[in-house]
């Protein structure tokens, strides 16, 4: 079975050398076999031109070479967005976007197959959660992605799929991997992780002072609107969770991004400016609005540009950073997780 061999992949250094070293091997393939990994993203052990044969044949029977298969991509005509279909070794299909912006390319990735998190306007959730991302297969949609363009990647936002601090020990080990000298090396300064606000795992996080930008979906300015559209909220209390967002401030010094996503009718009037400005006054944070994406499962609209206008400029009164979000990829499909529901709706008929 291939879930009980070594997911090599989603080893550090000094685990992949330990690991050489209990199959017989020399501690300084370890290095060889990281950089055939993580530094030129090889997508299979025939790749790995300075490893022998006979090792190459050990490792293909000892290990699991998490590999992704890219099944689709849709590429936008109006501002060359990507958006892939990756296939799971065990079926499971996942999606992850490149956007370029001027200032470098951006991968967004999932972290999870679904999401048991349940939000209101979110097409990832709408079948549950099937399970976690291992750290190489988080990692692999950005080495794919990579192969298939030629392009380097500036920005790893984890914005997919699933709920990251849903699957916590993975994903740092994923952040670690990640951003390793060795391997891509993308600096911490260039990775966001985005969370619906599960307190405890944000305050883990904020005491390991990792220099990540952390995101906070907020979507309402008060706790009853806020259950209406995230469940999460009966456990965690919006002002917990905005205790939280500045407890991480105070442990890395990293200005929080709060996520808002505005409905039309439901989270966009004057009383929420008024209120949202209030809720997180004085803190070193910065707002982006995203008109919410409609999804056919629920009712929800974007309300009109004005409106968006009016509440992004009534923040800035209140010296809040705020920006809109430019929505990438518009001609290709709608909200995130939207191509993986059609594949799998396809899949099932
Ligand atoms: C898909 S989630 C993944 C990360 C994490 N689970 C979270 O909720 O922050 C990323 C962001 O997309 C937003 N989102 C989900 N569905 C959306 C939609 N239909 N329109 C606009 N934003 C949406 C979420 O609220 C969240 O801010
Ligand atoms: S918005 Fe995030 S936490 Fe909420 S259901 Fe979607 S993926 Fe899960």
């Amino acid at each position: 079975m291939q879930q009980e061999k070594t997911d090599i992949k989603s080893m550090n250094l000094e685990e992949l050398k330990s690991y050489m070293e209990s199959i017989g091997e020399k501690p300084f393939r370890a290095k060889q076999l990281y950089q055939w990994m993580h530094e030129k993203q090889a997508a299979s052990f025939d790749e790995m031109t300075n490893l022998s044969k006979s090792l190459q044949e050990k490792l293909k029977k000892e290990c699991h070479f998490v590999s992704l298969k890219q099944e689709a991509v849709q590429v936008s005509k109006i501002d060359g967005t990507r958006k892939y279909l990756f296939a799971l070794d065990d079926g499971n299909v996942i999606e992850s976007v490149l956007m370029r912006y001027k200032h470098g390319n951006s991968v967004c990735i999932s972290s999870q197959v679904g999401c048991r998190m349940g939000c209101r306007f979110c097409a990832s959730t709408l079948d549950g959660l099937v399970r976690g991302l291992t750290p190489s297969e988080m990692l692999d949609q950005i080495y794919r992605i990579t192969r298939d363009t030629g392009e380097r990647v500036a920005n790893v936002v984890v914005m997919g799929t699933g709920e990251p601090m849903d699957n916590f020990d993975n994903l740092l080990k994923f952040i670690e991997l990640l951003t390793d000298e060795n391997g891509l090396n993308i600096s911490q300064r260039n990775v966001t992780v985005s969370t619906c606000g599960i307190v405890p795992k944000m305050r883990e996080l904020a005491d390991k002072k990792l220099q990540i930008t952390l995101a906070l979906s907020l979507h309402a300015s008060s706790q009853e609107k806020r259950l209406e559209l995230m469940p999460i909220a009966n456990k965690y209390e919006i002002h917990e969770v905005i205790e939280a967002c500045r407890y991480y401030f105070e442990q890395t010094g990293r200005r929080v991004t709060f996520e808002y996503s505005l409905v039309g009718g439901v989270n966009d009037t004057d009383e929420d400016v008024r209120r949202l400005a209030d809720l997180i006054h004085g803190m070193n944070c910065h707002v982006n609005l995203i008109p919410v994406n409609p999804i056919k499962e629920r009712s929800y609209v974007q309300p009109d540009h004005e409106a968006i206008l009016n509440f992004k400029n009534r923040l800035e009164k209140n010296a809040i950073n705020v920006t809109i979000r430019r929505e990438m990829g518009r001609d290709i499909d709608g909200a995130c997780g939207q191509l993986r529901k059609r594949y799998i709706s396809h899949a099932e008929r």
